[in-house]
């Protein structure tokens, strides 16, 4: 097959960014030309830094502030330079198709990949479509889905349950060699917390209350916390005031090392954090963002709750004393544990990326025919 140009708009946010390093690797390994393209936000940045192989651009577009916000006067500008930005990528990257992971950065080039008439490919992570698959589910090609749950009113030969792509770096290590890298113990029980890509106040606030409840398991138990950049200098020093061996970084390039460890996983409900529990078959306490879109966390929650695989949380009825009774619970009973492990790996699809990959070559090859 001979190499094509893949437009990839899927900046914004973590969980739209990995699927789409995940997929333009493969592309790349396949000799096709894959250009990612992602928001001007810190997260964006951080995420691609060690990904020096894979060619990206920027948009500096901002999500839909609602017609009467006061900063729809910036949107406005800001959607005018993301027009004309996006306009001198097409011309000069000339995209064969468009495979688009949602969010606001994905608009601009679905609705200029639209105007051209080119292959689009919308890729909805949630179990709730978001604005995007919203405005362009009707005009893509195939809409392929993350969750299955996810109701979009498509016949069923235009939507496509494919999973979400994860990282191929993503793999399970052997425990002794994940804590000689980060200094853990292999014998303690591992606590892993994170808040998605970019942190969670609401679950960092808990953490810290919970803190004074553990003391008497001080030897027996270690913490993984990744905070996010607000507040990682008050977690790093609750946890050293109270000698918890612990591991406390802003964001992590080391995820793989941590789920390797993870006895347990408290984190929101992102869709892309649920496809790498699942993927490592961990068990889970999801505490879903209470201000996403349309709710979408609790539901992607639900989705492992209701397969057993995860305890779901509702972070405003939450008590440290409430959360601690989960975790005591999941750690104290090896046999709980791994079912729910199981009943996640049970929901992962190793072959999301494989498969989206195939969708975009049999697109490619019917716009050539
Ligand atoms: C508040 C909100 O609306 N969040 C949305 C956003 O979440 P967000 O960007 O937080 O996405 P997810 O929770 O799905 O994924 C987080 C990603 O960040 C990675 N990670 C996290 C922390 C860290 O230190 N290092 C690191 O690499 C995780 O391994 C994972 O790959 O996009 C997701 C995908 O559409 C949605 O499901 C989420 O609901």
């Amino acid at each position: 097959m001979k190499p094509f140009h893949i437009l990839i708009p899927c900046g914004g946010t973590g969980g739209h960014l990995f699927p789409g390093i995940a997929v333009a690797e493969k592309l790349i390994e396949k000799g096709h030309h894959p250009l990612l393209i992602l928001s001007d936000k810190t997260v964006d940045r951080e995420a691609i830094k060690n990904k020096k192989n894979i060619a990206w651009d920027s948009l500096p577009v901002a999500g839909w502030p609602g017609l009467f916000s006061s900063k729809i006067i910036s949107f406005s500008i800001k959607l005018f330079d993301g027009y004309k930005k996006c306009r001198s990528i097409f011309l000069s990257f000339k995209p064969d198709l468009i495979l688009a992971f949602g969010g606001f950065i994905s608009a601009l080039p679905l609705f200029m990949g639209a105007k051209r008439k080119l292959p689009l490919l919308v890729h909805e992570a949630n179990a709730v479509p978001g604005l995007v698959t919203q405005l362009f589910f009707k005009r893509a090609d195939f809409v392929l889905l993350g969750m299955e749950e996810c109701e979009i009113p498509l016949t069923p030969d235009k939507k496509i349950f494919t999973g979400i792509p994860i990282r191929k770096e993503l793999c399970r290590l052997p425990r002794n060699e994940a804590c000689q890298r980060t200094g853990l113990e292999p014998s303690r029980k591992t606590l892993f917390i994170f808040g998605g890509s970019q942190g969670a106040s609401g679950i960092n606030r808990l953490m810290l209350q919970l803190l004074p409840l553990w003391i008497e398991q001080k030897e027996t138990i270690q913490f993984i916390h990744l905070t996010g950049p607000n507040d990682y200098e008050d977690c790093l020093k609750a946890y050293s005031s109270y000698g918890y061996r612990v591991v406390v970084e802003p964001f992590s390039h080391r995820m793989n090392l941590y789920y390797s460890l993870a006895d347990l996983v408290i984190s929101r409900a992102g869709a892309m954090t649920l496809t790498e529990i699942c993927a490592f078959g961990l068990p889970s306490i999801l505490i879903p963002y209470p201000y996403a879109a349309h709710d979408h966390q609790t539901k992607n929650a639900r989705v492992l709750a209701k397969e057993k695989a995860a305890f779901v949380f509702e972070e405003s009825k939450t008590t440290p004393q409430s959360l601690k009774e989960a975790i005591d619970l999941i750690l104290n009973s090896s046999q709980l544990a791994k079912e729910m492990g199981a009943a996640a790996h049970a929901l992962f699809k190793a072959d999301a990326t494989d498969k989206i990959v195939e969708i975009i070559e049999r697109c490619l090859l019917k716009k050539e025919n």
